[in-house]
């Protein structure tokens, strides 16, 4: 039977465990989750945290606020994001590759196919893609959007199963939960207008976007006929607690 496919967007938030460092413990929690569904699903990662593991290692002579000092900071983390995922993933018998995209590169017919024939045959070798945004040409994600609409537009173009967006809540609370300080999550929803209006403006620590710019990725994959499932990726085992329904999570379908 064909595996499945799940294309997995991690941000910085997740990654360092809201911390100041990558965290090695969640890379591993995610390795060890993508071999144990080896059989069943082929994982695609749209990974952040070049600019998180950048800061672990030097400080430049700039205001990081800056936009070009950000991306001078990606470049900079970018090979120790890398070098974390490979040492962790190679102990479990996993190999990773490296693919830096821009928006721009979906928006050419030959780039895009260029994108699928690399990646299919990364899949296909037992290749794990770890995709990021290429901050040298292209700024959009460390503005504003938080790599999520790079991952939806990733989804659709190697048409996967599911989009799983991992942050720091059990996915999207109501509006009236979140006042009464007992977030509630909406598990299954299909009306996105409806689901804006439970948005607030808040964000996590190193977050861009917000709950806002999930909703817009998902309404890209839903575009596509694409689930995307919002998940707490704090938790331990979430993406295989999530496939069997044990954890609190939005369904976006
Ligand atoms: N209705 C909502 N339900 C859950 N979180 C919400 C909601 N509205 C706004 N948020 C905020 O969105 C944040 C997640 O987005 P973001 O900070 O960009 O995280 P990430 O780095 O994971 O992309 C949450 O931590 C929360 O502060
Ligand atoms: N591409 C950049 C940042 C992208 C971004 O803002 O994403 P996120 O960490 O999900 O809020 C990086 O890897 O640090």
């Amino acid at each position: 039977m064909a595996k499945k496919r799940i294309l997995l967007k991690i941000g910085s938030n997740t990654l360092t465990k809201e911390t100041n460092h990558i965290s090695r413990g969640k890379i591993e929690d995610l390795g060890v989750q993508i071999a144990a569904l080896n059989e069943e699903y082929e994982f695609i990662i749209v990974s952040s945290g070049a600019i998180a593991a950048a800061k672990q290692f030097v400080k430049l002579d700039n205001q990081d606020k800056d936009v070009f000092v950000k991306q001078a900071l990606a470049s900079i983390g970018q090979p120790h994001l890398m070098r974390i995922y490979n040492e962790n993933f190679k102990d479990l018998g996993l190999n990773t590759s490296q693919c830096l995209l821009s928006y721009s590169d979906f928006e050419k017919e030959q780039t895009k196919k260029n994108i699928v024939n690399t990646i299919n045959v990364l899949v296909k070798n037992n290749y794990i893609p770890i995709i990021n945004e290429n901050d040298t040409v292209a700024t959009d994600e460390i503005r504003f959007g938080d790599n999520d609409k790079l991952a939806a537009l990733t989804a659709v173009l190697l048409n996967v199963d599911i989009l799983i967006i991992a942050t720091n809540t059990n996915g999207i609370y109501t509006k009236e939960s979140i006042h009464n300080e007992n977030p509630e999550t909406i598990k299954l929803v299909s009306d996105l207008k409806s689901l804006e209006k439970e948005i607030g403006e808040s964000k996590s620590s190193h977050g861009t976007g917000g709950m806002q710019s999930k909703i817009e990725a998902a309404a890209i994959a839903k575009a596509a006929s694409i689930e995307t499932w919002i998940v707490n990726g704090l938790n331990d085992n979430f993406i295989l607690k999530a496939l069997k329904d044990e954890i609190p999570f939005t369904k976006i379908v």
